[in-house]
């Protein structure tokens, strides 16, 4: 029997909450071309110059918050979650071994595939954390991933997951969080607010193919998985309907921006002072780009923008919890891999058709769920 390495990638952290290695986080995470799509030598430029030394410093102190004995939140979840996953793996028919990485910094995507590769693995699937596609995110872990396959000897079957945003294991996830923070907070309005990304990534991929056509306006992404804007409001749009919640009750924007170029919008910043102004009192924000709570959740949206809400003229903010370690969530996740790759005519064996069997590309990409 075969035996598959399910790779768990998550975007990164800094080692330790302190000035250098938050310098050098920021700086391997700002020097990929697809987070910041310039000219090399002018990412060099900006990263190193300006940006890197200049924000370490105060990202540091924002990490120094958020650590616990354990470390990062980002990665501590991260470990549980795995170690959970591998739990249920092992009472399974299937023979799969799991391990955490994170794109930027450690455990770095090159470790963890050699420890799989040890363990024997011959057949990999690339879970990243991240639900809605970004070349920015899962763009950027897969390109790393065949990277470093591409230097083995042996290159196994490799199996992307490149989107799960619509999957009604993620959204029944994230839906029960938030009907247990309706329940419980009676908020007036819920505002859904993603990490953004630069509009010229969207521009990049309508000039790349079809992918984001005419047809995709880009705000209800029913068949546009690589539209990140569309698959995050799709995303919103199923959350709802899965609780009822009316569409005059919720809205969706995005944060985290970065620089001075356009992001896409709306951004939840001037979102947050709109709802405040038009009355909203009681607000209820949810973030579902994010499966584990960092400092995008906790602090900017647990600090900033309750801040400025309550600034805005808002009485009551709160702040849904992400999924973290939730057994709903590894439930989700274990039943996302298995029904798609494990639990199919072809593989009741429990063995992932192989391309490289076919005599097709080995490096094949299984799109969305
Ligand atoms: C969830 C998906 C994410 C997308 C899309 C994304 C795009 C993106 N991010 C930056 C810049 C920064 N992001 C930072 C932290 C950070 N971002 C994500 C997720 C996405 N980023 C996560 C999970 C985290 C980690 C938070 C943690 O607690 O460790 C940071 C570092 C923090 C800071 O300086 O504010 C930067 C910088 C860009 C430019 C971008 C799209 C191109
Ligand atoms: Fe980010
Ligand atoms: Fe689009």
């Amino acid at each position: 029997m075969s035996r598959t390495g399910v790779l768990v990638v998550n975007l990164g952290t800094p080692d330790e909450p302190e000035y250098k290695a938050v310098k050098r986080y920021l700086t391997e995470f700002l020097m990929d071309g697809r987070v910041i799509d310039i000219p090399f030598w002018k990412r060099f430029l900006l990263v190193n110059g300006i940006i890197a030394p200049f924000r370490s410093r105060k990202v540091a102190k924002e990490y120094k918050k958020l650590w616990t004995r354990k470390g990062s939140p980002l990665l501590t979840h991260g470990l549980v979650l795995v170690h959970k996953l591998l739990q249920k793996f092992d009472s399974s028919p299937w023979n799969v071994e799991v391990e955490l990485a994170m794109r930027y910094q450690n455990p770095s995507i090159e470790m963890a595939l050699k420890r799989l590769r040890i363990k024997g693995v011959d057949e990999l699937i690339v879970f990243p954390l991240f639900p809605q596609y970004a070349s920015a995110t899962t763009g950027s872990v897969n390109q790393k991933v065949m990277e470093i396959i591409s230097q083995w000897q042996v290159i196994p079957s490799i199996q992307f997951l490149n989107s799960y945003h619509s999957h009604p294991e993620f959204i029944n996830a994230f839906a029960a969080k938030v009907l247990g923070d309706i329940s419980q907070h009676q908020p007036d309005h819920v505002l859904f607010s993603y990490h953004g990304i630069p509009e010229r990534h969207l521009d990049r991929i309508r000039n790349e193919s079809d992918y984001c056509n005419s047809a995709c306006n880009c705000s209800d992404g029913e068949h546009q998985q690589y539209c990140y804007r569309s698959a995050c409001f799709h995303t919103s749009k199923l959350i709802a309907e899965s609780i009822g919640l009316e569409t005059s009750s919720y809205s969706t924007s995005f944060q985290s921006r970065l620089g001075k170029d356009p992001w896409i919008q709306p951004y939840t910043d001037a979102t947050i002072e709109e709802l405040a102004r038009n009355g909203v009192k009681n607000l209820l924000v949810v973030s579902p780009s994010f499966v584990a709570d960092c400092l995008e959740t906790t602090l900017e949206i647990g600090e900033e923008y309750r801040d400025l809400f309550l600034e805005h003229g808002g009485e009551k903010f709160n702040f849904t919890e992400s999924l973290n370690t939730d057994n709903h969530w590894v439930e989700a996740v274990f039943n996302i891999i298995s029904t798609k790759y494990f639990n199919t005519e072809e593989n009741r064996s429990g063995r992932i058709f192989n391309l490289a069997d076919a005599g097709n590309n080995v490096l094949s990409s299984t799109g969305s769920v």
